[in-house]
């Protein structure tokens, strides 16, 4: 397993904010969102900062898991389906939340569930891009974000020591 080059870590500080930013940007979409789906786990806490700016109050999941570990992706599980009632009009005005999309695997099992669901996440790597109608800040393909629930306070070398020979 290789990790990626780079890392682009995120403090929770960070992520409300960007997630507040993703909901500036969505309250400009639509007016008034019918529900929200969320994509577990990732999708939980951008969903729980959303549904507070945005007002909205029905909430719910598809689970979907496939990364095992940090860099390598398993088979696309989808480990519970989203309530039917929410299906109906193949999504319409329901509005689907993520943390990120990465190779778009993850979306484009969920957009097919609900085809005309507005799909956002608040960050995006160049190959799961076009799967997402709106999103917050863009990192590269070999970038590695670590979310603050993933991360503990440790000592970090200085960067003068990494580039000694
Ligand atoms: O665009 P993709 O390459 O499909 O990757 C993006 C998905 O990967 C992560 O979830 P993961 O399956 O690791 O599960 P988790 O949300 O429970 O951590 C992330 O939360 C996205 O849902
Ligand atoms: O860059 C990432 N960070 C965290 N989880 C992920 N799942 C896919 N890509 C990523
Ligand atoms: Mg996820």
């Amino acid at each position: 397993m290789s990790l990626p080059e780079k890392a682009f870590p995120v403090s929770w500080d960070q992520f409300h904010r960007d997630a507040r930013a993703l909901a500036w940007r969505l309250s400009g979409v639509n007016g008034q969102w019918k529900a929200i789906v969320c994509i577990t786990r990732g999708g939980l806490v951008p969903a729980a900062i959303i549904s507070r700016e945005l007002g909205i109050r029905l909430i719910e999941t598809v689970c979907v898991a496939s990364y095992h570990d940090y860099v390598s992706q398993g088979q696309l599980k989808v480990l519970k389906d989203v309530n039917p009632a929410l299906l109906e009009d193949d999504g319409e005005g329901t509005l689907i939340i993520d943390d990120l999309t990465d190779t778009g695997k993850t979306a484009a099992i969920v957009r097919a569930m609900m085809p005309k669901a507005h799909f956002a996440t608040v960050y995006a790597k160049p190959k799961g891009r076009p799967l997402v109608d709106t999103f917050v800040t863009e990192v590269s393909q070999d970038t590695w974000i670590y979310f603050p629930w993933d991360l503990g306070f440790t000592y970090q070398k200085p960067i003068a020591e990494d580039h000694a020979g």
